[in-house]
C-alpha cells in the first residue's frame, strides 16, 4: 500500500455518544469482519467493559476501503474511552493519528468530554471530522447539535456537517468517504532510519510484551534487531503484525502503518509507553516526545487475600504495563502485611482495575479507603512531606499546618437539575467559580477539595441530575486545609490500615458513623471487643462489637456471684491478653470507611 493512501484516525466523542458503535460499522462496511462477528460488538472485548457498557482500553484495527474514486485506503482507526478517567487512555491514540471523528449524539448535543476530547486532538495537530451520530433517535434534535459543533470551533465554521445512524449504518458511506479526503496521509519517509511510537502494549501469557507502534519513519522486518530508546533495551522482533481486530502476523511495516511487535521481552518493567523503537544497526538520530507520565489523583492500597503476594504482584506488574496510567509501589501494613500502595485517575479507574484483577488474574484484593495526596508541613521541616498513604501521616503534634490538592470541576447539567447539583456541590465544599449558558444546558465551573469529588461525587451528580449532568474534572494547585487523621482502634490497637484522613468539621460524624458501620462487619470474637475512632489522641466515637457467645455474666442468666466475678475476671484477662488487632479484616470492614457519608 502507498503511503498516500493510508489514514491513521481515532474515533473521540463524550461517553456513550456511539463510537464503539461507529467503529463497529466500518469495520463491517469495509467487510473487515464477516457478518457473524459483527452480530456482538466486536472492539469492546474485555470483561469489564462488557459488564459495564464502556470503553476503557483503546482498540486499534486496519481495513481496507475501496474508496468512490476507485481507490483502495487503508484506515487504522483507533476506539477510544469515553469516561473521564480514561483520557490519558484517548491522548496515547491520539499521539499515533493524524484525524479524528468527533461523535457528538444529537439527543444530547455537545457534552464535556466532547469538548475536552476537541481540545486533546487540536494540541496533538489532528485534522477533525465532526459527525452527528443517533440521527434516528426521536429525540434527536440535528440542527441544534450542528450550530453547538459549530461554535465549538471556527475550523467548523463551514463544514458540511455529516450527520448519521451509527445503528443503522445510515449515511456510515460519507463518514468513510470524508475520512480519505479530508484526513492527511501519514507523512515519513521508508528511507529514513526506523522511528517507532510505542503508544500501548500488552502482556501476552506465550508471546510476552507485544508492543503496539506507530511508525513514523523507516520499516520493519522480523526478526529485526531493535532497540527502545528510552532505556537501551534491544528488542527482537519475533513477529511484527497488523490488527485485524486480532493480531495476524505480516511481512513487513512500514513508515505510516499501526501495528504489533512481539518483542520477546518477559519483564513487564522493561517497555514503557511512550517510549521510540528503532533499528540497531541504523538508529535515528532523535527520540519522538512520548507522552507525559499520568499524574494518579487517588490512591489506594491492594492487599492480597490468603498467600497470594506474589500472583498479585505479577498481575499489577502486567496490569500496568497494559495502562499507563495506572501505578503501583510495594507498601505494607501491620493489619494487612505485603501490599502496594496503587494511583489511580480516579475512583472509576479504581474500580475498573479490580475488577480487571478479577477476571484476567483471578484475584480478588482487598482494597483500602482510597485519599489524596497531601503536602504536610511538619514543625522546622524544611520541604512538605507528599503523603499518599494514611498510615504516613505524621502525628498530629508534629504538623505545622497541610495542604490538600484543590480541583476545578465542570459540570454541564440541564437548568431542570440546577439547583440540585447546586446543592450538591456546595455540600463538597465547592465554591462557584463561573456559570454560563450553553444552549440549553448550563456549565457551572466550582473549584472544591480533590477529596470531595475523588468518592462518589460522580455518581451523585448522576442522580441528582437523573443522569444528565456530565463532570471533567482538572488539578488546580494545593491549598492549605485543616484536615485530621482519624484512626480506628479495635481491641484498643490501632488498625493502620482503617486509618482516613478528613476535613476537622466532618470528622465528628464520620467517626460516629463508621464505628457503627463496623460493629456489623468485624468479625467477632469470643469476648466483646471495643472499637474506637480516634482523632488527635482522643476517642470520638466508641461501639463494642458484641460476642461470639452469650456473655453469661451480663444475661442475667442464674448463677452465683462468685461464678460471675470468675467468669468477668477471665473475660477481662483475655480482653487484656489480646489487646492487639489479630482480627481479619475482610473487605467489608473498609467498604465501611469507604461508604461514609461525605
Ligand atoms: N438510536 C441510536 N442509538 C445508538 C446509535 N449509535 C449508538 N447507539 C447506542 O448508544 C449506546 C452507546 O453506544 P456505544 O457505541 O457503546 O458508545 P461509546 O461511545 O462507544 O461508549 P463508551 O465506549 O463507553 O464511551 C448503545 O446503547 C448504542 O446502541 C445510533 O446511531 N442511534
Amino acid at each position: 500500500m502507498q503511503i498516500q493512501n493510508v489514514r491513521n484516525f481515532a474515533i473521540i466523542a463524550h461517553i456513550d455518544h456511539g463510537k464503539s458503535t461507529l467503529a463497529d460499522r466500518i469495520m463491517e462496511q469495509t467487510q473487515t469482519v464477516s457478518d457473524r462477528e459483527s452480530q456482538a460488538q466486536l472492539l469492546d472485548d474485555l470483561a469489564v467493559e462488557q459488564a459495564h457498557g464502556v470503553t476503557v482500553k483503546s482498540r486499534t484495527v486496519r481495513n481496507y476501503y475501496t474508496a468512490d474514486d476507485g481507490q483502495e485506503y487503508e484506515y487504522n482507526f483507533i476506539d477510544t474511552p469515553g469516561h473521564v478517567d480514561f483520557t490519558y487512555e484517548v491522548s496515547k491514540s491520539l499521539a499515533a493519528s493524524d484525524g479524528a471523528l468527533l461523535l457528538v449524539d444529537a439527543t444530547q448535543g455537545v457534552q464535556a468530554q466532547t469538548v475536552a476530547n476537541l481540545r486533546l486532538a487540536q494540541d496533538n495537530h489532528l485534522t477533525v471530522i465532526p459527525v452527528i451520530n443517533k440521527i434516528d433517535a426521536a429525540a434527536a434534535d440535528v440542527e441544534r447539535t450542528a450550530e453547538q459543533i459549530r461554535s465549538l470551533s471556527p475550523d467548523f465554521a463551514d463544514v458540511t456537517m455529516l450527520k448519521i445512524s451509527a445503528k443503522t449504518g445510515l449515511n456510515v458511506h460519507d463518514v468513510l468517504e470524508a475520512i480519505h479526503t479530508t484526513i492527511p496521509a501519514p507523512t515519513g519517509s521508508l528511507k529514513q532510519p526506523l522511528k517507532a511510537l510505542v503508544f500501548d502494549s500488552q502482556y501476552d501469557a506465550f508471546k510476552g510484551i507485544i508492543a503496539y507502534v506507530r511508525l513514523m519513519d523507516g520499516q520493519l522486518k522480523p526478526n529485526d534487531k531493535l532497540k527502545l530508546m528510552a532505556t537501551d533495551q534491544p528488542v527482537m522482533a519475533n513477529e511484527i503484525g497488523i490488527f485485524t481486530p486480532q493480531r495476524v502476523a505480516a511481512k513487513q511495516l512500514v513508515a505510516g502503518d499501526v501495528g504489533y511487535v512481539v518483542t520477546g521481552l518477559k519483564d513487564p518493567q522493561a517497555l514503557r509507553v511512550g517510549d521510540t523503537l528503532t533499528s540497531v544497526a541504523n538508529p535515528t538520530a532523535t527520540a519522538l516526545p512520548g507522552y507525559q507520565p499520568s499524574q494518579s489523583m487517588v490512591f489506594a492500597g491492594f492487599y492480597p487475600q490468603g498467600d497470594h503476594y506474589h500472583d498479585l504482584q505479577l498481575a499489577v506488574e502486567k496490569l500496568a504495563l497494559n495502562d499507563a496510567s495506572f501505578h503501583y509501589r510495594p507498601e505494607s501494613s501491620d493489619a494487612l502485611g505485603a501490599g502496594f500502595r496503587c494511583g489511580f485517575l480516579g475512583i472509576f479507574h479504581l474500580q475498573i482495575i479490580r475488577e480487571r484483577l478479577h477476571d484476567e488474574y483471578g484475584l480478588d484484593v482487598l482494597t483500602t479507603a482510597p485519599n489524596v495526596t497531601y503536602r504536610v508541613h511538619v514543625k522546622n521541616g524544611d520541604d512538605p512531606l507528599i503523603v499518599d498513604n494514611p498510615i504516613k501521616f505524621p502525628d498530629y503534634s508534629k504538623i505545622d499546618y497541610v495542604e490538600e490538592p484543590l480541583a476545578t470541576a465542570t459540570i454541564t447539567t440541564t437548568s431542570e437539575s440546577l439547583s440540585d447539583v447546586m446543592k450538591l456541590a456546595t455540600q463538597h465544599k465547592g465554591e462557584l467559580q463561573d456559570m454560563r449558558n450553553q444552549g440549553d444546558l448550563v456549565v457551572l465551573e466550582y473549584q472544591l477539595p480533590f477529596a470531595e469529588i475523588a468518592y462518589d461525587f460522580f455518581n451523585a451528580l448522576k442522580s441528582v441530575s437523573h443522569g444528565y449532568a456530565t463532570l471533567t474534572t482538572e488539578l488546580a494547585g494545593y491549598d492549605i486545609a485543616d484536615v485530621v487523621k482519624v484512626e480506628v482502634h479495635v481491641n484498643y490497637a490501632r488498625v493502620d490500615a482503617l486509618s482516613f484522613v478528613v476535613h476537622r468539621e466532618d470528622a465528628p460524624l464520620m467517626a460516629q458513623e463508621l464505628v457503627h458501620k463496623l460493629k456489623f462487619v468485624i468479625p467477632r470474637k469470643l469476648n466483646p471487643m471495643p472499637v474506637q475512632s480516634v482523632v488527635e489522641g482522643k476517642a470520638l466515637a466508641r461501639v463494642d462489637v458484641p460476642p461470639l457467645r452469650k456473655n453469661a455474666a451480663a444475661n442475667g442468666e442464674k448463677r452465683s456471684t462468685s461464678k460471675k466475678q470468675a467468669l468477668l475476671r477471665r473475660q477481662s484477662m483475655n480482653k487484656r491478653q489480646s489487646a492487639h488487632s489479630d482480627i481479619e479484616l475482610p473487605q467489608e470492614v473498609f467498604n465501611a470507611v469507604l461508604d461514609l457519608e461525605k
